[in-house]
C-alpha cells in the first residue's frame, strides 16, 4: 500500500531548506550505495529557492557535485535563452555557478519541433541512466500545478495515455508546448518528492492529498484517469515538502 509522508513548514523557504538537506543525505547515501545520484528536477517557479540555497557555501560544499546527474522532469518548448524555459531558470540560479564540476542535461528546445525535442530527450535520458546503470532516475523532485498537474501531464491530456515512452511531447497542456517525463517512466523513479507551496495550491494540494488516500491501494495505471495527475504516482512512500499556505484546506 503506497503511503505519503507529509512534512509541513511555516515558510517557503523552511520547505526549500528541508528539501535541501534531505537532497544533501539522500544524494550523498545514494552516491555511497551506486556510485552516482540520477535526480530529475521539476518545471515551474517553486525550485528557484531551492536552486539558490544549494548554490551556497553552505550547500555547495556538502554536495559531490561530480557524481549528480540532473535531469528535467519537464520542459517549456521555448529557447534556453527565454525566461519561461526551465533550464533558464536553474542555469540563473544554480548551474551557471557550479558550471564544470556537475553534470546537467537540459532539454534541447532551440530549434526542430516539439516532438524531436521529446525524442531527443529520451534518447539523452538513457544514455545517462545506461551509463550509471540504472533503469530509473533515483530522485524526482515534482511539483503541483493550481489545477493539480505534475510534470507536464495535465488532467485529460493524451499524455496520460502514454504506456512505454519515457519522454513525450505534450501539445495538449497550458500555455506552452512541452516536453515532459511520462507516468510510466516517473514511476520507475526510486524516491519522488513533491514540493508544494502558496495558497494557489490549497485547493488542488486537498484534493489531491485525499484522491491519494482513496486510491491508496491502487497502481499508478488503474489511478489514471480518475485521480487529478498529482495523485497517479503509486511508489510505496511518497514524501510531500509543503507550506502553511498549501495545507490550509
Ligand atoms: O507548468 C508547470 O507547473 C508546475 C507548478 O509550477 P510552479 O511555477 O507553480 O512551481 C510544475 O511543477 C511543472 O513542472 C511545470 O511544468
Amino acid at each position: 500500500m503506497a503511503q505519503d509522508l507529509i512534512h509541513s513548514f511555516e515558510t517557503p523557504q523552511e520547505v526549500a531548506e528541508a528539501v535541501a538537506n534531505s537532497f544533501v543525505q539522500l544524494t550523498n547515501q545514494c552516491i555511497a550505495d551506486t556510485g552516482s545520484c540520477v535526480v530529475a528536477i521539476s518545471g515551474g517557479t517553486t525550485p528557484n529557492t531551492l536552486f539558490e540555497l544549494l548554490n551556497t557555501d553552505e550547500y555547495r560544499k556538502q554536495l559531490d557535485w561530480e557524481r549528480i546527474y540532473f535531469l528535467w522532469v519537464d520542459e517549456r518548448f521555448v529557447p534556453q535563452t527565454n525566461p519561461d524555459n526551465n533550464f533558464y531558470r536553474a542555469k540563473e540560479r544554480l548551474f551557471a555557478y557550479i558550471g564544470g564540476s556537475s553534470h546537467f542535461y537540459p532539454v534541447p528546445t532551440n530549434g526542430g519541433t516539439v516532438e524531436e525535442a521529446a525524442e531527443a530527450y529520451e534518447k539523452e535520458v538513457m544514455m545517462v541512466l545506461r551509463a550509471c546503470e540504472k533503469d530509473g532516475v533515483d530522485l524526482a523532485l515534482l511539483g503541483l500545478g493550481d489545477d493539480g498537474h505534475t510534470a507536464s501531464l495535465f488532467a485529460r491530456s493524451r499524455a496520460l495515455e502514454e504506456t512505454s515512452r519515457a519522454v513525450i511531447p505534450v501539445t495538449d497542456g497550458k500555455v506552452w508546448q512541452r516536453v515532459s517525463m511520462s507516468f510510466p517512466f516517473l514511476a520507475k523513479a526510486k524516491q519522488v518528492w513533491f514540493t508544494v507551496v502558496g495558497e494557489s495550491k490549497a485547493a488542488a494540494l486537498g484534493r489531491v492529498l485525499r484522491q491519494r488516500a482513496d486510491y491508496a491501494d491502487d497502481t499508478w495505471q488503474d489511478r489514471i484517469g480518475h485521480v487529478l495527475p498529482g495523485a497517479v504516482l503509486s511508489q510505496e512512500e511518497v514524501v510531500w515538502y509543503v507550506d502553511t499556505a498549501a495545507k490550509h484546506k
